[in-house]
């Protein structure tokens, strides 16, 4: 049985609260489908604001410290983000694993972390165009994952991303039968990982996903949704994403 579909925005460092009206339109475009789930993960700042605005749609975050509290400044821990309304974390995203020398084993404590303050996950992992290349796509992919893996895995709070580090922001989408093999591929490492109850996790795609392509990367096998960063940002372009997928 195909999965409930799950699209997700990540604002990553775009909107200030002149922007909150965009998650207004976008929630009251959400709502006219109740047979998928959508998700906005804006910053940090207009977390409390947006979940008061819209009490009904989901707010995420986009990281989250693995620790409970102590002395790591600029942080912010689970219970914290959970607390601004908040309902999940997207975790290990690229530009986390780069900019900030994220690593397998600080996402997997990210995310004992979230799961244990009662919110939801999404665990990203993608190749660099460099590893696409040299035929090891696959092979970095499923390594990220069972490296970021959470101990109590279960589909009723982990979601995974599947990101292509060269198709965020550039506009550049694998061919789908790329987005096929390595959804088949994570399908199948998350079968040797958690047994029973892998078929029920969402693999979302993201890169460069737009309400041009969506139906189609959204109709490949394996492909429960989307995490999508610069089509999220208004309703006008978000729009058409939520649309497909809810007519996938
Ligand atoms: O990184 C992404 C979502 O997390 C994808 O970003 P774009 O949709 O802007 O390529």
């Amino acid at each position: 049985m195909a999965n409930r579909k799950f699209i997700v925005g990540n604002w990553k460092m775009n909107g200030l609260h002149d922007q909150l009206s965009d998650i207004g339109d976008i929630a009251a475009i959400a709502s006219e489908h109740k047979d998928i789930d959508v998700a906005i993960c804006p910053p940090t700042t207009l977390i409390a604001p947006a979940a008061e605005k819209v009490p009904d749609f989901m707010i995420g975050a986009q990281d989250c410290h693995s620790a409970a509290n102590g002395a790591h400044t600029g942080c912010l821990s689970a219970d914290m983000i959970r607390e601004t309304g908040a309902l999940l974390s997207i975790l290990g995203h690229s530009e986390r694993r780069a900019d900030q020398h994220e690593t397998d084993a600080d996402v997997k404590a990210k995310a004992e972390a979230v799961h244990a303050a009662g919110l939801g996950a999404i665990i990203c992992v993608g190749e660099t165009e460099a590893e696409r290349d040299d035929g090891k796509a696959v092979e970095v992919v499923c390594g990220q994952l069972e490296g970021s893996f959470p101990e109590e895995p279960s589909a009723d709070w982990l979601t995974i991303a599947y990101e292509p580090v060269w198709a965020i922001g550039t506009g550049r989408v694998p061919e789908t039968s790329d987005v096929e093999e390595m959804h088949a591929a994570i399908r199948n490492k998350l079968g040797k990982l958690m047994g029973d109850g892998a078929d029920a996790v969402r693999i979302l795609y993201g890169g460069s996903m737009n309400g041009g392509n969506a139906a189609a990367l959204l109709a490949v096998p394996n492909v429960d949704g989307g995490l999508v960063g610069g089509a999220s940002l208004t309703a006008e372009k978000f729009g058409p994403i939520i649309e497909a997928a809810a007519a996938s």
